[in-house]
C-alpha cells in the first residue's frame, strides 16, 4: 500500500485524547464497517498534528453484550492485544456518547471491562496477568520469570528483568535510576532482544515505596511514550511477586500517575485521568502521502 493515493477512511471523524500522556487517538468504524490496513496507520501517524502513541480502531463486537472490538495500532502500524490508557480514553469516548458508564471491550487478549470513575477518570479491568515464560512469549525456558537472565548482554542493560504478560509482552528492569537510563539506545535494542520472538515493551522502574513506583516505558512499536498503562501494570505485578511492593501502588510516569490495584481475584485494576484535546477528521491528504 505504499503511496496509496486515497482512503475510504478520508472525512472519518477522529478523537485525539491523552490517558495521562499517552497519546492516544480514538476512531469508531462499527457504523462504517471498514477495516484500518497497517499503511492507513502509518499515514495517520504521520498526519501533522496527529501523531499518536496508540490508534484505537473501534470495530462490530464479536460477542452479544459487548460495545465494541478494539483494534490497536502502534505508531509502526504494527498490532497490539492490549493498551490500558487507549482503552480508557475509548469509554470516556463512547460514555459521551451515551453508551453507558462501564463497557465491555474486546481485544484479540479478550474482553476488558472499563467504568467511569470520577469526572475525566476511569478505570479499566486488565485481567489477570500471565507469567509462565511461554506466554510471556520469551524464546527459552526461563524457570522463574520475576528474574530473567539478560542473555546475551546488553552494554548499559542491567543483567536480568522480570516478565509478565498483560495481553502484551513486557520485560520490567529495575533500576537505581530510570530518569538517567539511555532509552533512545537501550530501548531498540532491547526491544528487538532475541529473547523476545513478539519484541516486548521495555519498562525501567525504581521502588520508591512499597506503595510508590517510579516508570519509564519504551513501549513496542511506537518508542519512548509518556505513559504505558499496561507497562505500569506489568511493573506493579513484578515488584508484587519479588515482594519489593505492595498488590496496589500509585505508578507515578513523565505524563502523570496511575493507580494500580493486583485483587485477590488475580485482576489486575488500573485508574487514571485521561483527556479529550480535540476531535477532527481524517483528511484525504494524510493518505496520499508516500512512505519514505
Ligand atoms: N500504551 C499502551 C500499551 C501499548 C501497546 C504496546 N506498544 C504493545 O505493542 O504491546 C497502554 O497504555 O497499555
Amino acid at each position: 500500500m505504499n503511496g496509496m493515493m486515497t482512503s475510504p477512511l478520508a472525512g472519518l471523524p477522529i478523537f485525539r485524547m491523552n490517558g495521562i500522556g499517552n497519546e492516544i487517538l480514538v476512531l469508531d468504524l462499527r457504523r462504517a464497517g471498514l477495516e484500518v490496513a497497517p499503511a492507513e496507520a502509518r499515514a495517520i501517524a504521520r498526519a501533522p498534528g496527529l501523531r499518536f502513541d496508540q490508534l484505537m480502531v473501534l470495530q462490530t463486537p464479536r460477542h452479544a453484550g459487548a460495545n465494541a472490538f478494539m483494534r490497536i495500532y502502534n505508531t509502526d502500524g504494527s498490532l497490539s492485544a492490549a493498551c490500558g490508557n487507549g482503552t480508557r480514553c475509548v469509554a470516556y469516548v463512547l460514555g459521551r456518547a451515551g453508551e453507558g458508564e462501564t463497557l465491555t471491550l474486546e481485544t484479540d487478549a479478550g474482553p476488558v471491562r472499563t467504568w467511569r470513575a470520577g469526572e475525566t477518570r476511569f478505570a479499566v479491568d486488565m485481567g489477570a496477568p500471565r507469567l509462565g515464560w511461554r506466554e510471556i512469549p520469551l524464546a527459552e525456558e526461563a524457570p522463574d520469570t520475576r528474574n530473567v537472565t539478560l542473555a546475551p548482554e546488553i552494554q548499559g542493560a542491567p543483567a536480568a528483568f522480570s516478565a509478565v504478560n498483560m495481553g502484551n509482552p513486557h520485560a520490567v528492569f529495575f533500576v537505581d535510576d530510570p530518569l538517567s537510563m539511555d532509552l533512545a539506545t537501550l530501548g531498540p535494542q532491547l526491544e528487538h532482544h532475541k529473547l523476545f520472538p513478539e519484541r516486548a515493551n521495555i519498562s525501567f522502574a525504581k521502588i520508591i515505596t512499597q506503595d510508590e513506583i517510579l516508570l519509564r516505558v519504551w513501549e513496542r512499536g511506537t518508542g519512548e511514550t509518556r505513559a504505558c498503562g499496561s507497562a505500569a501494570c506489568a511493573t506493579l505485578v513484578a515488584a508484587a511477586r519479588s515482594g519489593l511492593s505492595a498488590r496496589e501502588a500509585r505508578v507515578r510516569l513523565p505524563g502523570g500517575e496511575l493507580v494500580i490495584a493486583w485483587g485477590a481475584d488475580d485482576h489486575v485494576l488500573m485508574t487514571g485521568d485521561v483527556e479529550l484535546e480535540f476531535e477532527t477528521a481524517l483528511e484525504a491528504r494524510y493518505f496520499a502521502e508516500p512512505e519514505s
